[in-house]
């Protein structure tokens, strides 16, 4: 295994440690909520009673191969425990999502978290948001529009394409990757980009992470709360 894999491992496993008996779990996406989604399907092989959603079509199948019960939202009230990856995080657990393109839906499910668990290697730690391109979720109806907008903001847009092809969200949307290289206001930003109409979502997650675990390659892990 990799080192940032061990890293992402033990960062995705330490988070499973959170979660209690009865619980509702949000199941997030991508390399490091792979290795929570297998410990928590550890733990319901091994008795404990929990359900979850999930925030993509992804992690919702490996959710099904690994036996954890997946409820639909017309089922949930609250959602107890959000644990999920992120692209970049800074020192007041703000966070940059949708570098696989499923923020939309982890938005939606950390908003109805009670607390949400963040986890990452050591590499995404960062001092300032904007290395990692952020994704913006926009609606394909004249996206080019969308797009002469962001770029009219500076914000130097790409459009996300996969295998040659536009990349399609769960949701049957495209992603711009925007260029800030430092974000220097997240929160005018983010409501700057939310305002554009065609604008679904934005990768910014600013007041949802209550708790951050950075993994380490050597297995340790550091767990900050806030
Ligand atoms: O859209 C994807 C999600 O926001 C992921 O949680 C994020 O991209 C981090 O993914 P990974 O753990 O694979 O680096």
């Amino acid at each position: 295994m990799q080192q940032q894999d061990l890293a992402k491992k033990a960062a995705g496993e330490k988070a499973a440690e959170y979660i209690k008996p009865g619980m509702t779990i949000g199941l997030g996406t991508g390399s490091t909520a792979y290795y929570a989604i297998m410990r928590v399907g550890a733990l319901v092989r091994d008795g404990m009673p929990l359900r979850a959603v999930a925030t993509s079509e992804q992690s919702e199948l490996l959710a099904k191969e690994q036996g954890i019960p997946i409820i639909s939202f017309s089922e949930v009230d609250k959602i107890d425990l959000d644990i999920d990856g992120a692209d970049e995080v800074d020192e007041h657990f703000r966070l940059i999502k949708g570098g696989g393109g499923a923020l939309l839906r982890e938005k939606i499910v950390a908003a109805a978290s009670s607390e949400m668990i963040v986890i990452t290697d050591e590499s995404k730690y960062v001092k300032h948001l904007g290395r990692f391109p952020l994704p913006v979720e926009i609606i394909p109806f004249a996206w080019e529009l969308t797009f002469k907008r962001l770029i009219a903001l500076d914000a130097a847009p790409v459009l996300r394409t996969r295998d040659g092809r536009t990349f399609v969200t769960d949701n049957g949307n495209y992603i711009l990757d925007c260029h800030y290289e430092k974000i220097k206001d997240p929160a005018g930003l983010h409501q700057q980009l939310n305002d554009i109409p065609g604008v679904v979502e934005n990768g910014l997650f600013l007041h949802y992470a209550s708790r951050l675990i950075i993994g380490y390659a050597d297995g340790s892990v550091k767990s900050l709360s806030r």
